[in-house]
C-alpha cells in the first residue's frame, strides 16, 4: 500500500530591465528578466516549495538561504536537484506536478516542450508526470502591469 501526500507552492519574482528570464529551466528571450537572489527562476521555485511541503520539510528558504552568499545567482536547477535528493532520502517519489505560470507577456507555450524536457531530466521524472501551464491577469494587477512573474504548483509524492 503506498502511501500518497500532496504539497503546494506558491512564488513572486519582480520583472525588470537589465535580467536574465529563467523559467523553467531555461532561459527566455524577453526585454526584462526576473530578479531574485538566485537566477529567480520562478517555476522551479514553486516545484521545490511543493515537494518540500509534501514531504513536510520546510521550503525553499529554509534550505537554501536568501542571505547566503554561497547561493548568489545560483542556477536554480542545482537547487531542484538537491530537493529530489532531500525527497528520495525520505523515501519518497514523485507521482506527479502541476504548475500555473502568471505572466502577462511573453508567451509560455511555445517553450513549455523545452521546459518539459529540462526538468524532467533534472529531476528524474518522467515528462507525462510534469504539467506546466500559463495564464496572463489580464492586465490586472502586478503580473497585469508586467511588473512581476508568480507561479503555483501542486505535487503529488508517495512512497511504497
Ligand atoms: N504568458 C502566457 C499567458 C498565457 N498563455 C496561454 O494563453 C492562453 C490564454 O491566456 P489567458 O490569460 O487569456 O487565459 C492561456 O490559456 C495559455 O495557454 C501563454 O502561453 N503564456
Ligand atoms: C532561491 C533563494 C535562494 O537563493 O533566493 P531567491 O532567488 O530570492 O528566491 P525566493 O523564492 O525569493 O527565495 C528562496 C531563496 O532561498
Amino acid at each position: 500500500m503506498s502511501n500518497f501526500r500532496i504539497g503546494f507552492g506558491y512564488d513572486v519574482h519582480q520583472l525588470q530591465a537589465g535580467y536574465d528570464f529563467w523559467l523553467g529551466g531555461i532561459k527566455l528571450e524577453h526585454e526584462k528578466g526576473a530578479v531574485g537572489h538566485s537566477d529567480a527562476d520562478v517555476l522551479i521555485h514553486v516545484i521545490c516549495d511543493a515537494l518540500l511541503g509534501a514531504a513536510n520539510l520546510r521550503d525553499i528558504g529554509y534550505h537554501f538561504s536568501d542571505k547566503d552568499p554561497k547561493y548568489k545567482g545560483i542556477d536554480s536547477k542545482i537547487l531542484l536537484k538537491e530537493v529530489m535528493i532531500l525527497l528520495r532520502n525520505e523515501g519518497y517519489e514523485v507521482g506527479n506536478i502541476d504548475t500555473t505560470v502568471c505572466l502577462q507577456l511573453p508567451k509560455v507555450n511555445p517553450h513549455i516542450p523545452a521546459m518539459k524536457k529540462c526538468l524532467s531530466e533534472v529531476m528524474g521524472v518522467e515528462e507525462r508526470n510534469i504539467s506546466i501551464k500559463a495564464t496572463t491577469t489580464e492586465n490586472l494587477g502586478f503580473v497585469g502591469r508586467e511588473e512581476g512573474v508568480s507561479a503555483y504548483c501542486v505535487a503529488l509524492i508517495y512512497s511504497k
